[in-house]
């Protein structure tokens, strides 16, 4: 038999984060595609009447300010409400239901609706987060969680090009975030030590998934990545359980790898790169206080579904979700190709 090579032979990975296996068959790479390709995305050009952009007026009749930076507001269609009945309590254990309340904002992060985050300047990107910790700050007193996501690009179902994310906030903790907290106090109580602590040390020490570094901020692709080009994004100072801990120094450096990663998302393939994104932090509440959960690491994941081009994606279909994830291309190849990508400057300013 053979010496194990990751680079060419199967295996299974473990995400402690989430006690889940990925499959990786970089034997696989080499298999011609004749598969779906997607439509070009010929860069949405956006809607003029946009409902997202400044001064327009909303499916509810509503007409945004002329805002200059970011603007949020109360998602028309939204998918939680805050004033709701609670259901009966549940008599048998395979019919269980529980109350869910909540509330979705619309966060636009700048008026121009062309404008993208690599696009957009270190300053203008600082304002974003600065209103995310807003946000945090105020629903995180009343609800449990307060997911922040980014759906970006046709591809991810993004019904609106505008740049902007959503804000949903719930009295309940949700799956994702469930499972990490778990995962992480599991292995805190057995090392006393926070999982991604000690894996951001490790990481930095094998260098062999590290896509962009700076003082405060590495952006890397996860051992046990699921999606092609999936990468989180660790503080590397400070421990930050929380958006909300973040000093002054990690929000200017938050912002600056932010642009940088982005930027070569989008020069991997020259397109304006689609995924869903978000943040995750321990979990919020009245109760909630600084330093409460030492087994966390505040970090944000990128998903972005794209795999050899621009217009060929990764599906999560039949084997990922009957079975587990599985990937070709392996996590360090990926960020080898990343790492390849220009972080300054961006296609649409080539000359
Ligand atoms: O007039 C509108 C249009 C869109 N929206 C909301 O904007 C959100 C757009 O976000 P996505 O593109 O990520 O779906 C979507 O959730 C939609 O409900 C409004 O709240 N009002």
């Amino acid at each position: 038999m053979q010496e194990f090579d990751a680079t060419d032979h199967q295996h299974v990975r473990y995400n402690p984060l989430k006690d889940e296996w990925v499959l990786v068959s970089p034997h696989r790479c080499k298999r011609p595609w004749s598969g779906q390709t997607e439509q070009p995305p010929e860069e949405q050009a956006p809607d003029p009447n946009n409902p997202l952009r400044a001064g327009a007026v909303r499916a509810n009749g509503k007409k945004n300010p002329i805002y200059t930076s970011t603007y949020v507001f109360p998602n028309d269609f939204p998918a939680l409400l805050e004033r709701v009945p609670e259901p009966p309590a549940s008599t048998n254990p395979l019919f269980v239901s529980s109350q869910a309340r909540g509330t979705c904002r619309v966060m636009c992060f700048h008026p121009d609706s062309s404008m993208t985050i690599p696009l957009m300047s270190v300053e203008e990107i600082m304002a974003v987060i600065e209103e995310w910790i807003n946000q945090l700050k105020e629903l995180g007193r009343r609800y449990t969680w307060v997911q922040i996501f980014e759906n970006k690009g046709a591809v991810m179902g993004c019904s609106n090009p505008h740049p902007h994310c959503q804000i949903w906030a719930s009295s309940f903790l949700p799956n994702e975030p469930r499972v990490k907290d778990r995962c992480q106090r599991a292995y805190y109580e057995k090392h006393e030590k926070a999982m991604l602590v000690a894996y951001v040390e490790q990481e930095l020490l094998k260098k062999e998934r590290i896509v962009l570094q700076n003082n405060e901020w590495v952006a890397l692709v996860p051992y046990w990545a699921s999606w092609p080009y999936e990468t989180m994004l660790l503080p590397l100072k400070g421990h930050p359980q929380r958006m909300t801990d973040l000093n002054d120094d990690q929000k200017m450096a938050l912002a600056e790898i932010m642009k940088q990663l982005n930027t070569k998302y989008d020069n991997l393939f020259n397109c304006s790169f689609p995924y869903s994104m978000g943040w995750h932090g321990a979990p919020t509440g009245p109760d909630a206080k600084p330093g409460d959960s030492p087994h966390w690491l505040f970090h944000g994941v990128y998903l972005p579904p794209l795999l050899r081009s621009a217009t060929v994606k990764k599906f999560m279909v039949g084997y990922e979700m009957l079975a587990q994830p599985q990937r070709d291309l392996t996590p360090e190849q990926a960020a080898e190709k990343l790492r390849q990508c220009d972080h300054l400057v961006h296609y649409r300013n080539k000359k």
